[in-house]
């Protein structure tokens, strides 16, 4: 791997303390960092080196997924950190940042490659990226590259013009828009899944599926985001990007060893298939809700309107529910029904792929039927792969049962998102980042759904937390004679009835 210089803006924050520190700990340990690794991390406070190693430190100790009991690998790891105050606006600081990093590639003997992470608010980025090209930063004779964090944009027109000014400092090549949905291992594997099994390949038309369903349910509720949250609701903050990610990895048909280039032209195909809905037809296929106070898991919560910093007046959705239509060969016909809110009955989040039935409309009305074939792809709050198939209960006079055949990992050891993207952003391999048509693609296909929440031509329906949202969400399906996977009533009857084949790997 080639050695590069880590450039960390806004190093002393939430997510570098909590994801980026702890990620870089377990890549370092597993040796998947380059040699002579450095960081500098910058933040408006000042703080001397020492201070700042000392917090990296104690965030690795808090949050790593392996242990930091070596204190000898501790030391040597945080030693590749330095710190330097740096205010996004002033153009001095970033010479001076540019000195001190000359001096550390000169120290260390480095070729002149750097890696800027924006963990800063979406404001920045532009500013940030102008000044890295205004002052000789982006202009060395190695390769730079951009990592930025959602969000990325607000509505179709700021995402372009954000986009457009990234694009004057740093070419798309470059640029590395992290979705951390892309880097959970499950759905990394996906198209592997697909491309080496030629059961799964085959499988993966109108032909045999039904229906595919796509949840992310929380149990969390805003927490202290109201700010940003009560301006984004579920349909920015969840849908416009890791929702329509996981829609198109599990639509897209990847030959085997795909290049990363054909992969995004492959997601791109998925979004500019997707049935665009007019303003009007809005409410008839999209779900709005927000909770209400209720209960989870034993505990009462408030409402969303009585949660500090909200607006008892605010119409933010915390709940969305979909349904999609791919129009393309393989997916004409075949519903995408997706859902994702906070304060949920539990935490999941899963993909569902419903076969077709045709046993079921084969079966005489007095028959017993059996239940569907059902593919389960579970990234949360276990990783695994469920298999549901029907057997006869030779107990039960032959009925039908469902059995099922699961995978499950060991998520100790499973890599964290971070890990992944970061590990993938060092190589500078782009298949598990958004591309911008993919982003520009995803904002539009929204947009109509922007307007119509704007314009309050979809109603806003409570649900208490602790449920699995509003009921107007089953009906979504009920219209089509389908139910969501694995709620309540649902979940328990399949539990019950089937038998499980359990597989349970390491990694
Ligand atoms: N936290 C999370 O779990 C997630 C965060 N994100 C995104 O990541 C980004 C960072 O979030 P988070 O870490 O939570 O934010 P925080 O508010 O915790 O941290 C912000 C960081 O930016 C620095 N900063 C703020 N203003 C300036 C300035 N004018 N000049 C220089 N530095 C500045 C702060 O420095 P100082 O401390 O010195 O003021 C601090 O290091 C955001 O875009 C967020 O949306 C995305 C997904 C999850
Ligand atoms: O990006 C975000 O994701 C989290 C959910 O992530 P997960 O990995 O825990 O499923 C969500 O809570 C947050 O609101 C959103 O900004």
């Amino acid at each position: 791997m080639e050695t590069v210089t880590f450039v960390l803006f806004g190093a002393t924050g939430d997510l570098a303390k909590r994801k980026i520190y702890p990620a870089l700990y377990n890549l370092f340990l597993e040796q998947k960092l380059p040699k002579c690794f450095h960081v500098i991390g910058l933040g408006r406070r000042e703080l001397s080196d020492e201070v700042f190693q000392a917090g990296v430190e104690q965030s690795v100790t808090q949050f790593s997924r392996r242990k930091a009991n070596d204190p000898v690998s501790l030391k040597s790891f945080v030693h590749a950190f330095r710190y330097q105050a740096l205010d996004i606006g002033r153009k001095e600081d970033y010479t001076k940042l540019l000195q001190r990093i000359e001096q550390r590639e000169r120290e260390l003997n480095l070729t002149p490659n750097r890696m800027f992470y924006l963990s800063v608010g979406p404001e920045f980025f532009a500013a940030i990226a102008t000044n890295i090209k205004e002052s000789g930063l982006g202009s060395a004779a190695g390769w730079k590259r951009l990592l930025i964090e959602k969000p990325f944009g607000h509505d179709l027109q700021s995402a372009r013009e954000l986009n457009r000014q990234l694009s004057e400092a740093f070419s798309e090549q470059e640029i590395f828009r992290i979705d951390h949905y892309l880097g959970k291992p499950m759905v990394q594997k996906l198209g592997a899944l697909q491309q080496n099994n030629p059961v799964l390949d085959a499988l993966w038309t109108n032909r045999y599926i039904a229906n595919v369903q796509i949840t992310a349910n929380e149990t969390v509720g805003v927490e202290e985001r109201a700010g940003y949250y009560d301006r984004a609701g579920a349909v920015r903050d969840m849908f416009q990007n890791h929702m329509l990610q996981l829609l198109m990895m599990v639509a897209i048909h990847l030959p085997k060893n795909s290049t990363p280039e054909e992969v995004r032209l492959k997601k791109k195909k998925v979004m500019e298939d997707l049935v665009p809905l007019h303003k009007q037809d809005i409410a008839s296929h999209v779900i709005r809700g927000q909770y209400a106070a209720g209960t989870i898991q034993g505990k009462s919560v408030p409402g969303y309107t009585s949660e500090p910093n909200i607006s008892e007046a605010s119409l933010n959705d915390t709940f969305i529910a979909a349904k999609l239509q791919i129009d393309a060969p393989f997916w004409r016909g075949v519903p995408f029904y997706i859902r994702t809110g906070k304060r949920l009955k539990e935490k999941s989040t899963r993909i569902v792929v419903e076969f077709k039935e045709p046993l079921k409309q084969q079966a005489s009305a007095q028959e017993e039927k059996p239940m569907p074939n059902l593919l389960v792809f579970e990234m949360s709050p276990h990783e695994g792969i469920t298999l549901q198939l029907n057997t006869r209960d030779p107990q039960h006079q032959g009925a039908f049962k469902p059995i099922h055949i699961d995978f499950h990992s060991n998520h100790q050891d499973l890599p964290e998102a971070y890990e992944n993207l970061l590990y993938d952003a060092l190589l500078g391999k782009p298949t598990f980042f958004a591309h911008w048509d993919e982003v520009e693609l995803s904002w539009q296909w929204v947009e109509p759904i922007l307007q119509a929440f704007g314009d309050q031509l979809v109603p806003l329906h409570p649900y208490p937390a602790g449920t699995y949202g509003p009921a107007e969400s089953d009906a979504l399906l009920a219209k089509d004679g389908y139910h969501w996977w694995f709620d309540s009533e649902c979940s328990s009857e399949i539990q019950l009835k089937g038998e499980q084949y359990a597989y349970h790997s390491n990694h």
